[in-house]
């Protein structure tokens, strides 16, 4: 009972947080997104050793959102961001068919670990722009979602270019999210 009055609380004057993971290969456009939501402008990004985080305020929640880079000799490193996420935002390159496979290994292995067995799961299918990208059914029929049972998942098309999708996504976490119920 009063756990459900502090939600209602919350949802009505604000101050939510959520810890967001934002992952997927090299390239993928994850640190373009990020600044797209951040400061509304695109940026030249270079290849991301590390991470950038950067809080984005949408309607009344501030996400955390955390942008490691996705090369793979530093992949390893990607687990050390698990603890805590609410939500994993996996970012993929539409039009980079042929590591689709490598990307769908990448995610499994994140969103299969035990850290990771309350996130929810959004895929960013990005640079949507491109003529050869491919759909988002067929993205989702690629990483073979429709078996994933365990997680709240979904997959959004975007241009982190033009920020098409982006706000679309932080939308459906949120109304997703468990304190959103
Ligand atoms: N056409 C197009 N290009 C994009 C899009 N998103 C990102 N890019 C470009 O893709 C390249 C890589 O983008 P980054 O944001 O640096 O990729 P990243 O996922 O952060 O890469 P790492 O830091 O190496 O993991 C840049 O040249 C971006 O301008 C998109 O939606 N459409
Ligand atoms: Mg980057």
């Amino acid at each position: 009972m009063g756990g459900s009055i502090s939600k209602m609380l919350k949802k009505m004057f604000g101050n939510r947080e959520m810890r967001i993971l934002m992952l997927g290969l090299d390239s993928a456009g994850k640190t373009t997104i990020l600044y797209k939501l951040k400061l509304n402008k695109g940026i030249t990004t270079v290849p991301t050793v590390g991470f950038n985080v950067e809080t984005v305020t949408y309607k009344n929640i501030k996400f955390n959102v955390w942008d490691v880079g996705g090369q793979d000799r530093i992949r390893p490193l990607w687990r050390h961001y698990f603890s805590g996420t609410d939500a994993l935002i996996f970012v993929i390159d539409s039009a980079d068919i042929d590591r689709i496979a490598e990307a769908k290994r990448e995610m499994y292995k994140i969103i299969t670990d035990k850290e990771m067995k309350d996130a929810l799961l959004l895929v960013f299918a990005n640079k949507k722009d491109l003529p050869n990208a491919l759909k988002p059914q067929e993205i989702t029929r690629r990483l073979e979602l429709e078996n994933l049972k365990d997680h709240i998942w979904c997959v959004v098309a975007s241009n982190a270019l033009t920020g098409q999708g982006l706000i679309e996504g932080l939308s459906w976490i949120s109304n997703n999210s468990r304190d959103a119920n």
